[in-house]
């Protein structure tokens, strides 16, 4: 009896190792014999009803279904190397699945990313699960060789291509390629967006892009101005960059036009570099007397990306966009020197002068790239007028649709010189109460602008600090009220 038990034990043990070897093989087989099928092109020989079996006894015993993303994809006879599908995917991979990765890859920055920046991905051989809406999918990396007689234009033998193979169950189809695979496009854009080295572009003499690394340390919270304006600002431009779906709502390009309008080192350009890097931008840059013609200009928009502020500064002394130029060269020439007139004398009298002779940007053609076609060639860009003349600007180009909001930058308030005493000297209304006060006061009576203001708060010599700092502000302010009592006088 003992030895029958025996025997069966023996048999039920033998039992379920062959089932697990079978269950082990069997899948691994199909999809090798489903393999070869395919790549010996036997297709056509054995008859299509023979073929179909197959694939069905492969789908049955194997559910696990793959989709490769490669680096070089062969797009018909070429190859495009740094494929973007690959490099969304690794920067997808990257971010949400390389803490769960055991071995990692560290590169250096690569193409766009910025200079001091580490690249980790996985290594080959590495596998990461990743969860999507209550599914699992599962992420591995490889490397294989290339072949010269497969890709024509890239590589060679010897040379090497990584890939990444996604893993999921056969019943999650829909979802992976509907719904996942998008979502990992999008987020791996996202995610080098925010990546990369941003740039700062301006238009060279033969009326092409070029371009230089974009590092400017001013931020909305070094930008002294009142701070309920400051913060409806930042409003504004967050609800611009997160409003994507509202836009097509309404069937409107996602695009929006500031204005920045005041007297000169009001901060009208610190703004523009704040609002840049608050939204991570890049920076186009475009003087309109260096533009030929309407249909360069245009060209220049239509190659802008998306994710950019395009600028153009003192619009008002850049071209003949009001008619009355011949006037405008006149009144800069009269005031040179005049600091309130200094666009006009170093602009107006010597770039336009020089240039508009070149130039045939003309105000429609402006009006054109603003809010007409081209400015609908790609999304989320913003465009940026300043001037330091609002009076003489053409209604049609600050209208709002154009120019969306106006906004005012103006001599420094009690609330914005807090702020620059703070950044550039460390001191508060509570160290130095009796200054401040003064401070206060004088800046009712004058009009100074942040520019002034910063420039006697600056340390000159080592003799310098805080107090010597807003001694000299008092005094320069003192002298302000002077020169205005006198001239209101005389
Ligand atoms: N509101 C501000 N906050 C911080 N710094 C400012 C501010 N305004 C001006 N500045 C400082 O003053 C300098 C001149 O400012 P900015 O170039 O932005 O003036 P602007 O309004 O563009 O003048 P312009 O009309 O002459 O072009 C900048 O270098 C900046 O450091
Ligand atoms: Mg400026």
């Amino acid at each position: 009896m003992e030895s029958a038990m025996k025997d069966f034990r023996k048999a039920l043990v033998w039992d379920h190792l062959t089932s697990a070897v079978l269950v082990i093989l069997i899948p691994g087989l199909c999809s090798v014999l489903w393999q070869q099928l395919q790549r010996l092109q036997v297709q056509r020989t054995l008859g299509r009803s023979l073929i179909r079996r197959v694939r069905r006894l492969a789908a049955f015993v194997d559910p696990d279904l793959s989709v490769t993303i490669a680096e070089h994809e062969s797009t018909g006879r070429m190859m495009r190397p740094g494929d973007v599908y690959y490099e969304e995917a690794k920067a997808y991979i990257s971010d949400s699945c390389s803490r769960t990765a055991r071995h990692l890859r560290a590169e250096g920055s690569r193409g766009d990313a910025a200079a001091d920046r580490l690249q980790l991905s996985m290594l080959d051989g590495e596998e990461v699960a990743d969860e999507f809406r209550g599914v699992t999918v599962f992420w591995s990396a490889h490397t294989r060789p290339t072949s010269r007689n497969n890709y024509p234009t890239y590589g060679g033998a010897g040379q090497q291509e990584r890939y990444f193979e996604l893993h999921y169950h056969r019943r999650h189809r829909e979802l992976v390629l509907g719904t996942y695979l998008y979502h990992v496009r999008q987020k791996g854009r996202d995610i080098m967006v925010k990546n990369r080295q941003r740039k700062l572009f301006s238009v060279d003499r033969h009326g092409r892009w070029i371009h230089l690394p974009f590092k400017h340390p001013m931020k909305f919270n070094k930008l002294a101005m009142d701070p309920a304006k400051k913060k409806e600002i930042m409003n504004d431009l967050d609800a611009f960059k997160n409003g994507k779906e509202r836009y097509e709502r309404v069937g409107k390009a996602w695009k929006r036009g500031y204005l920045l309008y005041g007297p000169p080192g009001t901060g009208k350009s610190t703004m523009i570099v704040a609002m840049a890097n608050h939204l991570e931008y890049d920076v186009y840059t475009i003087e309109l007397t260096s533009v030929k013609s309407n249909t360069d200009l245009q060209n220049l928009m239509i190659e802008i990306k998306s994710k950019a502020i395009i600028v153009i500064e003192d619009i008002d002394c850049s071209l003949d966009l009001t008619g009355a130029r011949g006037e405008k060269k006149k009144r800069a020439e009269d005031n040179a020197g005049n600091d309130d007139e200094k666009k006009g004398a170093s602009t107006a009298s010597n770039a336009a002068e020089a240039d508009t002779s070149r130039s045939k940007v003309t105000l429609s053609g402006l009006l054109n790239v603003v809010d007409g076609l081209p400015s609908a060639c790609s999304e989320e860009r913003i465009i940026v007028f300043t001037t330091n003349h609002l009076d003489k600007l053409d209604k049609a180009l600050i209208r709002r649709g154009r120019m969306d909001k106006h906004i005012e930058m103006s001599s420094c308030c009690f609330e914005a010189f807090k702020s620059l005493a703070a950044t550039h000297l460390g001191v508060d209304a509570e160290s130095h109460t009796k200054q401040f006060e003064t401070v206060q006061k004088l800046l009712v009576e004058v009009n100074m602008t942040p520019a002034d203001v910063i420039e006697n708060l600056t340390v000159k010599s080592l003799e310098d600090n805080p107090d010597s700092c807003l001694a000299a502000l008092v005094k320069a302010l003192e002298e302000a009220k002077e020169k205005a009592n006198r001239g209101s006088s005389a």
